[in-house]
């Protein structure tokens, strides 16, 4: 959180010089990302329960790690305490401090239905997410949206076929954009259909942008910013010829490994999509890189890394893509835009503002019959905005979507 890096990248970065097994660093990472999700119900049972402010901020991060075990996850709690004494005493500047953390957990446990019992929408975000989202979504939606935050996303695989015969198989729900939802929580790579490559994980939202593309078999479809590849993989099952580009050599790497998987086939391009100079494309999907507030509910680090700042900066290097799609695009060419975002500056705004620097352009409206019926996720103009307090169905115990925002365009012909 100091570095503001996101999590994942931490992880991936200690997990092999701490050699840590596969079901220790799957707790490790159940910790943190528990923590992060429940920050501000963490800092607030801790400090009405310290009577003094500790110095050392590690003291914090124990009790507050040690505190979301006891709270959010199903670990007994004297394991909890012990884990955290432990690694106090491990501790050169901590080891002194273990009855005060034993005490001050003990009564963490002994309080949790009071501190469970009590508890406000907003206590989970930052001050500065909460004013934008109040600004641009009002009161009512936007507490929607904190809550939602609260709970784990649900697990959502794309098929490359048969949608329906998969989700009986895998005793999931088929969900009306056409996404697989998993009822029960499992291990992804013992599934039926993982080995063969049937299908991928890509949350229901996430499948709309290269399905709204509407590809069509031997065209020319360029994925500017691919990588992981669920966007590609969809676009590649269409039977189209696509070049995926992405500007991380090893993230672009990832994507070879899930083609490969699947069977499926797309060119690659290591490369800065700024710098990109090829043909003109039939079609392009711009999934831009952007703050990722949509995806909080997966990763609740994303909102104590990220800042304002980033917003601004990000919203730049949106529109310099947005302009550089525009001049690959074939004329007559469709343009897909999306972000995992929740933030005007990264959706609604650079729709309006990219209609008003290229007239040549057109909005392509969607339609609810497009995205599985869900009218609530159309706004006026005709883009699509998902959020994550959307698809919430009482048949499963998680539900929602990833918070993005959607265009499509048409070039003039
Ligand atoms: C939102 S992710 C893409 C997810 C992907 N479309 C999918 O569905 O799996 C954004 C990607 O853009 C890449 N990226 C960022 N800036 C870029 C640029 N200037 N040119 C090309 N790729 C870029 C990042 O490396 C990252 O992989």
């Amino acid at each position: 959180m100091k570095r503001r890096v996101p999590l994942d990248d931490v992880l991936d970065e200690l997990s092999p010089k701490e050699n840590l097994s596969a079901r220790d660093e799957a707790l490790a990472r159940a910790i943190a990302i528990v923590t992060f999700r429940r920050l501000g119900t963490l800092g607030r049972a801790l400090n009405e329960r310290l009577n003094r402010d500790p110095k050392d901020e590690r003291l914090l991060h124990l009790l507050a790690i040690g505190a979301a075990q006891i709270l959010f996850l199903d670990i007994p709690d004297h394991a909890a305490v012990d884990s955290a004494v432990r690694l106090a005493q491990e501790d050169p500047k901590l080891h002194h401090a273990g009855g005060f953390i034993n005490a001050v957990l003990r009564r963490v446990a002994r309080e949790r239905d009071m501190i469970l019992g009590a508890q406000e929408s907003w206590l989970d975000t930052p001050t500065w997410l909460e004013e934008r989202w109040v600004k641009q979504y009002g009161e009512a939606l936007a507490a929607k949206i904190a809550e939602a935050h609260r709970s784990m996303a649900s697990v959502d695989l794309s098929v490359k076929e048969n949608a329906k015969d998969w989700a009986e198989r895998l005793g999931g729900v088929l969900l009306p954009t056409g996404s697989i939802r998993l009822v029960e929580r499992t291990a992804i790579r013992d599934l039926p259909g993982f080995d063969e490559g049937a299908w991928w994980v890509q949350d229901a939202a996430a499948a709309l942008p290269a399905r709204l593309l509407q590809a069509k078999p031997g065209e020319r479809i360029a994925d500017l910013c691919a990588a992981p590849g669920g966007k590609t993989a969809q676009l590649a099952a269409a039977g189209a010829e696509v070049l995926a580009v992405d500007r991380s050599a090893k993230r672009l790497k990832r994507l070879e490994e899930n083609l490969a998987r699947l069977d499926l086939k797309a060119e690659t391009r290591a490369i800065d999509a700024e710098k990109l100079d090829e043909a003109p494309f039939d079609a392009i999907l711009l999934d831009a890189p952007c703050s990722a507030t949509g995806t909080i509910r997966r990763h609740p680090d994303v909102a104590w890394t990220k800042a304002e700042e980033d917003i601004r900066k990000l919203a730049g290097l949106q529109t310099r893509l947005l302009d550089k799609a525009a001049h690959l695009l074939k004329p007559g060419g469709r343009l897909v835009y999306c972000t995992c975002s929740l933030e005007a500056e990264e959706g609604e705004r650079q729709a309006t503002e990219f209609l008003s620097r290229h007239p040549d352009f057109k909005r392509q409206p969607i339609s609810a019959d497009e995205i599985g019926g869900l009218a609530e996720c159309l706004t006026p103009e005709g883009d699509v905005r998902t959020l994550p307090c959307y698809l919430v169905s009482s048949e499963h115990e998680r539900g929602g979507l990833d918070g993005f925002f959607i265009a499509r365009f048409v070039k003039a012909a």
